[in-house]
This record gives structure tokens, sequence and C-alpha cells, in this order.
């Protein structure tokens, strides 16, 4: 294998910005140590990587593909169909690219591109981000050099002698947010002098979560606390609009967060989805968290991740299930219970990886040498 330079990296997958984030961060730190590195992004053709990819600054291919629906669906049919595309259309781009090797970050895309290299001997490297692994990622273990992984006891997926826990790669921006409070208030507008709860119901919002506040905002302004709610695309105007008649001085509601810096910055406590990525950050921000876990997700996943946290007393869980009823009533709690607070801090923040950026591009150079 040549590894003369400029080097060329494919990074693929996406579909959320659990998967799309971490590969910008990978591809970031592989572009502060080589300027003139290549990277081109691989990903699925309507999915939100086509959009965020390009405004990080690269670019990016997208594929016919998607995945097959549990549900009976028309989609169905054309599965096979997109699958034998997207393998010849990988090809073409291993071909074409020369890359001197392949990363896989999960998502439809990962899995032609994965094979194709392998196909053509390309070294290639998997980041898994969740304390579980999808049917993709379990089968694309057993032919890459490495898998970079998050969570502890991932030998249940992957053969052991591949793998190496490097937690997930974050945003630098993300990482150093302590002195940013006053700077993030002013940006939403809020008050110093006032305690902000941060809302987040993951890179595509949560339903429960936007339920569980619209349903008790009213005791959330009654005790004038103030809120950044981030409601995801699909429930903005829905829940802007249940707002509207509420008296909504002290409440910011937002599609999506483009400064995550700033929204954790100025945050005392938060509501998270479990998503992996949320999960890494929050552990580097260092914030007293409530988890409402996605019941809607491969086996469950969401939940196992967030019990990593539970059980090191890092973290509040409240299930799905029961967050309409109990959600707004636990977060005003936490609010007021600045020793709980401590403890959880204390504890979020032992569970940091700040150098997972580093280490995955570490780990990078080792195959392709
Ligand atoms: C519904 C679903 O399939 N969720 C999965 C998806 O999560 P999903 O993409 O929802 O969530 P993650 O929590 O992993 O990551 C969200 C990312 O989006 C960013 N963000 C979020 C909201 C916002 O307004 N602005 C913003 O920039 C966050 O800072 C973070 O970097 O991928 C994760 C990583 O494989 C999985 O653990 C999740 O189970």
């Amino acid at each position: 294998m040549k590894t003369e330079r400029p080097y060329r990296f494919i990074i693929s997958g996406g579909g959320t910005g659990g998967h799309i984030y971490p590969a910008i961060a990978i591809a970031n730190e592989i572009k502060s140590r080589f300027s003139d590195a290549q990277i081109l992004f691989v990903g699925a053709k309507g999915k939100m990587e086509m959009k965020k990819v390009p405004e990080a600054g690269y670019k990016i291919i997208g594929l016919w593909i998607s995945g097959f629906q549990r549900r009976i669906s028309i989609d169905n049919l054309y599965f096979p169909f997109k699958v034998l595309f997207s393998y010849v259309a990988a090809n073409r781009i291993i071909k074409r690219f020369k890359p001197h090797a392949v990363i896989g970050v999960g998502g439809y895309a990962s899995g032609p591109i994965m094979l194709a290299a392998r196909g053509k001997k390309i070294p290639s490297m998997i980041q898994e981000q969740n304390s579980y692994a999808g049917l993709t990622n379990k089968r694309l273990g057993k032919k890459v050099e490495k898998i970079c992984v998050a969570y502890e006891h991932m030998d249940r997926y992957f053969p052991q002698n591949k793998i190496v826990i490097t937690g997930n790669p974050v945003r630098k921006d993300i990482q150093h947010v302590e002195k940013k409070r006053e700077q993030a208030l002013k940006h939403y507008n809020l008050k110093s002098g006032k305690k902000t709860i941060l809302v987040l119901g993951g890179s595509l919002g949560a339903r429960t979560i936007n339920n569980s506040i619209i349903k008790h905002l009213q005791q959330i302004i009654d005790v004038d606390v103030q809120l950044i709610w981030q409601t995801g695309k699909f429930y903005f105007e829905e829940m802007t609009s249940k707002a509207k008649e509420l008296y909504l001085d002290n409440i910011r509601i937002l599609e999506f967060i483009k400064e995550m810096d700033l929204a954790y910055a100025a945050a005392d406590v938060v509501i998270s989805r479990a998503g992996a990525l949320s999960i890494s950050e929050l552990c580097l921000v260092g914030k007293p968290v409530i988890f409402v876990p996605s019941p809607n997700v491969a086996e469950d996943h969401q939940t196992k991740n967030a019990k990593a946290l539970i059980e090191k007393n890092a973290a509040v869980l409240v299930k799905d299930v029961v967050a309409e009823g109990k959600l707004v009533d636990e977060v005003l709690v936490l609010l007021k219970d600045e020793k709980r607070q401590a403890e959880l801090i204390q504890n979020i923040k032992q569970l940091a990886k700040p150098n997972a950026t580093e280490d995955i591009v570490n780990e990078l150079m080792t195959i392709i040498k």
C-alpha cells in the first residue's frame, strides 16, 4: 500500500446528527494534521448529511440507498435495486478517488462503501458511537482493520483484537463551554440571574419530550425559569403554535440549534434523548442531565447508552412512557437541588473522553502504515 501524501480519505455514513457530527470532527482533525489531505464524504441521497457536510466545508456524494422498512412499504420493492446500484456506485467512487483508507461512521451509506473498499483491499475502520452495534456494523466488523468504540464490553459485537476504546469524536467548540455562559445568555437574549433548562430531542427532535414540555409549559413559566427548547424540524410549527397562547418572555423555541456550544453553556440543567453523541457531549460539558431514551431505536440502544451513566450515578433517567406525567416535575426538583446537581456534575465529568478525535485519527494512521 502506497502512503505518499497528500492523503485521501473517504468518510461514509450519516442519516442523523449522531453519525454526521462525529464524521465532521474526524475530518477536521485529519485536516488540522494534514492540511493537504483530501477528504470525500459519502452519504445517502436526501438525508441530513447532504446539507450538513457541505456546510462544514466538505464535498459529499450521495448514494441511492435507504434501510429496509420493518413495516410493509412500497419502498421495500426498491430495496434490492438500491443495494445493487449503491454497491456499483460505491465501487466507482473508490476506483476514482483511490483513498488511503475508509472510515465508516454508521448509517445507510456505510455498508456499500465499506464493502467496496474491502473488495479493493483498502484499509478500513469503523467508528461505533453506541453501546450497541447494528447489523451492518456487526457484519462489517469482521472485515475492517479497527473498530473505535465509546463503551466497554463491545466484544459482544466485534472481534476483541480489533476494538479500541477511544470515545466519540466531539466538535471542538463544544469542548470548552465553561467560559461562554454570559455570551450564551446574551445570544439567546436570556437573563443571567435566572436558571435555564435546555431541552434536546436529538438531531431530529423527540415527540414525547416535546409533548411533556408543552403540556406543562405553564408550570415552567410559573416558577420563572428560562427554557431553551429544541423541538426538531418535524414538531417546530405544532409546538410554537401551541405555545403561542402563553406568556413566553423566558422561553426560546428552536427548530434546530446550530450553536450547540452556546446552548450547553447557557444551561443549568438539561433534558435530553440518549443518543450517543448527545451523551458524549454532555459528559464533556459536565451538566446535570435527565435522559429520556427513545424507545423507537434498534434494540432499545438509547436505554443501554443511558444506563451506562445511570449505573455510575452520573445522570437521571425518566422513561419515555412516564415522561408526559413526570418529566417537568423531575427537572424542576433537580433545578432546585444544588447538592444533587453537584454530585451529577462530578460523576458525569469522569466519563468524558476529551481526546477521542485525536485517538481515532491516531488509530486511522496505524491502519494505512
Ligand atoms: C432516533 C435515532 O436514530 N437516534 C440515533 C442517532 O441519534 P441523533 O442523531 O438524534 O443523536 P445524537 O445524540 O447521537 O447526536 C446528536 C448530534 O446532533 C447535534 N445537535 C442536536 C440537536 C440540535 O438542535 N443541534 C445539534 O447540533 C448534537 O450536538 C449531537 O452532536 O444516532 C445516534 C448515534 O449513532 C444514536 O445513539 C441515536 O439513537
